[in-house]
């Protein structure tokens, strides 16, 4: 099994483990067995808390009825490892990516194939909506972005949460190949509400890629409550999957590369972009 890591820069938790779950024997045996062979994703969601053993364990959950559904990668939100109740507890439960890794490989043996960091910070005051985070108290932002991993179901681009309001990053990753997004997330209930589905969707119609994107649902603490919503979008902008607002889960679904081809053969987005226009000056 291999481990694809989105991770929180400086508080280096597993903000987003993707595993490929099965062997190659496995899946040629599924592939036989079952009438189509699209392989099949698993997006899912979780109430992480400050209990790194009862997050781990909800993962691993999450990772053995993924199994059962016959995914082949899953998805897992931001905070997986956990969610801290004040700047001061994320910063105490804060372990190295060798001993974070070390405790997911107690269920989910691997090798880490690649780390992205996020890179855009959530400082945000929204006091009418009772929204008030400042993520740079507890987080260094990444240095770079990185080029999109290979995967069972595709080439996959990995943002994290907040990264998905910037379509220059979306973008650039398109261009580097991705075929898949991911923002594995831990949304808020205020702009989830007014948000979230509508910049996934948004993100996907434009890079005509499918986005797949793991959440954090539910109250981690007394002072915090997640979105939810886990998501999976087609490259057409159509949602195929839904976690729904309230309780931990998983959708699984199909990833038709040849769908991804025929939208950008029939709608050819991306060389149609001006970018002479953009990158210039205006006067
Ligand atoms: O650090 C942790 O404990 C887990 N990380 C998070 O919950 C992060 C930083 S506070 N949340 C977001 O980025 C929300 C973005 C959002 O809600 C929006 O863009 O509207």
């Amino acid at each position: 099994m291999r481990l694809f890591a989105a991770l929180i820069p400086s508080r280096p938790s597993l903000a987003a483990a993707l595993c490929a779950l099965r062997s190659r024997a496995e899946r040629a045996h599924t592939r036989m067995s079952s009438s189509s062979s699209l392989p099949v994703a698993a997006v899912c969601q979780m109430t992480a808390t400050p209990d790194k053993e009862a997050n781990f364990s909800a993962g691993s959950r999450l990772v053995e009825q993924a199994k059962e559904g016959g995914a082949c990668m899953v998805f897992l939100p931001e905070g997986l490892d956990y969610i801290g109740s004040s700047r001061d507890e994320t910063l105490h439960l804060s372990e190295s990516l060798e001993v974070t890794l070390s405790a997911a490989t107690l269920t989910w043996p691997g090798e880490l194939v690649s780390v992205y960091r996020k890179a855009h910070l959530f400082d945000v005051e929204l006091t009418s909506k009772g929204v008030s985070l400042k993520e740079s108290a507890f987080t260094i932002p990444g240095p770079r972005l990185v080029p999109p991993v290979q995967t069972p179901i595709g080439k996959v681009g990995l943002g994290v949460c907040y990264d998905l309001r910037f379509p220059e990053l979306s973008s650039a990753l398109q261009r580097h190949g991705a075929e898949i997004l991911t923002y594995p997330s831990a949304f808020t209930v205020a702009t989830g509400t007014a948000h979230w589905e509508v910049l996934l969707r948004a993100r996907a119609i434009e890079t005509q890629c499918f986005v797949l994107a793991a959440a954090q649902v539910g109250a981690h603490h007394a002072k915090r409550t997640s979105f939810g919503h886990a998501l999976a979008v087609d490259p057409w902008g159509e949602v195929i999957g839904d976690c729904g607002g309230s309780d931990a889960g998983l959708t699984l679904v199909q990833i038709d590369l040849q769908r991804l081809r025929d939208v950008r053969r029939d709608m050819p987005v991306q060389r149609h972009r001006r970018d002479d226009r953009f990158y210039c000056s205006l006067d």
